[in-house]
């Protein structure tokens, strides 16, 4: 399977080009970075032989652009599959995705947590799809390695409903620091399961990631790349009160506060320039700022080091990778001096003299040293290109997945149920949006009153409707002592009378019904499954500790809807959900 790779960083275009079956043989590579004046360097390699130029491309758009045209100079064709790395997949992508118009939207919703990256992501998708119509385009995103850190890794000490908004540490280059795991693994001879790492992707971006026995255990990047190590052009740490005394100090936004820590902190902030190479020229011409700039990087790089260490309780091997991890003798060098005590004592000699030629990954430790110290390239584009082609290989027939959601009692009100239970001219008012567009909870909340007992407190989900629905679970029913039939949504004819109670009076309304549990699909996706409106299917929830399977779930095709199942609090307690999990599609054949 030939495979072509974008991988678009956040200084940097990188793409490859490579033969998946049994062998990997890289076809063609490139790499654009300093862009500057409507020019960029370029270094290209195809079928071995090296190319260095400044290319005529200012910015990472034209680079993208750039790449169809390289490839047919190559005469390259007959390409299977398009691989990209996606940097932010949230909580819903633990692996490789094929990006059609849903997935994409998802990806869409993350950008504001990687500024800097999805939107460049997106980009090299959105050209590609143009390019290549027919081919499938596949994402494999940077937090899909990361979701496998326990808990007590990602869970930030913040309150409740923050965390219920989605607050909590993901981790990012995730692909590089599984491909520097899989290599170190080799080096040293040893499954990858046996082994502690900890792996120091340091480029533009940089992250410390703790490897225990394959897996990702912690990674100094949290809810967004901008937490840990000390990067191009972005901060890392900072304590969060910076935000208040920023505020009150110097008056700034919170907008103007997040984008100087992405885009005007780190490197840049300290010596001028974002690029590595700049700072050890300055500080070698003694330039004190650029000396400090020098010493913060590796002690942060070191402090991390040190943690995971211990977070693990020891570590086999220390990687290293990355433009300045791959290339900076005496960054390595500064980061290890201080870590003797942990095991780690680096050969000086082996640590100048680094070839990462053909995939090498020498090993820089010296003799006795407890701790392996290994340098290698990462090859963030041959992963992907590994990860795109067994995606695509499980995904045929596709794998069903989707996210199941829970339904808790709601109520929707038409416009003249607002005015009598609000007050004349009322309407509802947006509190926070819901995943299917354009709905929202509204700030406005009813009681539904039964002959037995009533519920209070009960949210109204907007926008108004033509006509008002109550939609409760089977226990919600003997609280209040009615029946209700189990109904699709909007099949509303004899159904029973309820009474709703608002501040400013009381209706007695139809209505009340137990949702039938129902699938939202997209279009796109209702065709690569192959599943038509009002279609019944079954859907497997599992990794919930009481997996089950509902039968009768039914599919409801609609234009703009985002894919998802749901359920109500009756159907979640059966199977053990609480806030959300995936279900997979059965379908007939
Ligand atoms: N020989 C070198 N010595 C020191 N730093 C280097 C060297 N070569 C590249 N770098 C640094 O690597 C960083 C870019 O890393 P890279 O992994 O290519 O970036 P990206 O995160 O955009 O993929 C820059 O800070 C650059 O200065
Ligand atoms: C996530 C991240 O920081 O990526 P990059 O190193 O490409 O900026
Ligand atoms: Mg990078």
């Amino acid at each position: 399977m030939r495979i072509l790779v974008f991988n678009a960083g956040s200084s940097s275009l990188k793409f490859g080009l490579y033969d998946i079956a049994g062998t990997e043989t890289l076809r063609v590579k490139g790499g654009f970075d300093r862009f500057h004046d409507g020019s960029c360097d370029l270094k290209l390699t195809v079928d071995g032989a090296h190319h260095r130029l400044r290319a005529p491309h200012g910015d990472l758009a034209a680079a993208i652009a750039a790449v169809p045209g390289i490839l047919a100079a190559q005469g390259i064709d007959g390409i299977n599959a398009i691989g990209h790395r996606i940097a932010h997949g949230g909580a819903l992508f633990d692996k490789p995705a094929v990006l059609d118009t849903s997935t994409l939207a998802r990806v869409e919703q993350l950008t504001p947590l990687a500024p800097l990256h999805n939107p460049a992501n997106l980009a090299g998708v959105a050209l590609a799809r143009q390019v290549w119509p027919d081919l499938p385009q596949v994402g494999v995103f940077d937090t899909s390695f990361h979701l496998s850190a326990p808990e007590f890794s990602t869970t930030y000490a913040v309150p409740q409903a923050w965390r219920d908004a989605g607050l909590r540490r993901f981790g990012f280059h995730g692909t590089s620091h599984k491909y520097v795991g899989l290599r170190a693994a080799e080096v040293i001879g040893q499954p990858l399961d046996r082994l502690q790492i900890v792996s120091c992707h340091l480029g533009n971006g940089a992250s410390v990631c703790a490897i225990n026995r394959g897996r990702s255990m912690d990674s100094s990047m949290g809810l967004t790349p901008l937490e840990g190590l000390v990067m191009g052009t972005r901060s890392g740490d900072v304590d969060p009160g910076a935000f208040g005394f920023l505020s009150r100090r110097l008056g700034l936004t919170i907008e103007e506060i997040e984008s100087a820590l992405y885009t005007d902190s780190g490197l840049k902030a300290l010596t001028g320039s974002p690029d590595m190479r700049d700072a050890e020229d300055r500080a070698a011409q003694g330039d004190t700022a650029a000396q400090l700039a020098i010493e913060i990087y590796a002690y942060r790089a070191r402090k991390y080091i040190g943690a995971y260490a211990a977070a693990m309780g020891g570590i086999d091997a220390l990687v290293f990778t990355g433009g300045i991890g791959e290339n900076s003798a005496s960054m390595r060098r500064r980061i290890c001096d201080g870590l003797e005590f942990m095991g780690v004592t680096l050969d000086i000699d082996r640590n100048q003299r680094v070839d990462l030629a053909d995939r090498a990954a020498p090993e820089l430790q010296s003799w006795g040293s407890r701790v392996r110290v290994i340098v290698t390239e990462t090859q963030e584009q041959l992963q992907i290109a590994r990860e795109t082609a067994t995606a695509l290989a499980v995904m045929r027939p596709a794998r069903l997945v989707l996210p199941v959601a829970v339904s808790a009692r709601h109520v929707h009100l038409c416009q003249e149920h607002v005015e009598a239970l609000f007050g004349p001219g009322a309407t509802l008012t947006p509190e926070f949006p819901l995943r299917q567009p354009g709905n929202f909870a509204a700030h406005q909340k009813v009681t539904i009153e039964g002959p037995k007992g009533a519920l209070h407190q009960v949210r109204i989900l907007g926008p108004t409707r033509s006509r008002t629905q109550i939609e409760v679970s089977r226990t919600d029913t003997f609280a209040l002592g009615v029946e209700a039939p189990v109904r699709l949504s909007g099949d509303l004819d004899a159904t029973p009378k309820i009474r709703l109670k608002g501040p400013a009076g009381s209706i007695e309304t139809d209505g009340l019904i137990i949702a039938a549990r129902h699938i939202h699909m997209h279009p796109d996706d209702a065709e690569r499954w192959g599943v038509a409106d009002r279609e019944e299917v079954e859907v497997r929830v599992t990794g919930t500790g009481r997996g089950m399977t509902f039968s009768g779930v039914i599919v409801r095709v609609q234009p703009t809807a985002f894919t998802e199942m749901h359920i109500d609090t009756d159907e979640a307690n059966a199977a053990g959900i609480s806030g959300g999990a995936e279900g997979a599609l059965i379908t007939a054949d």
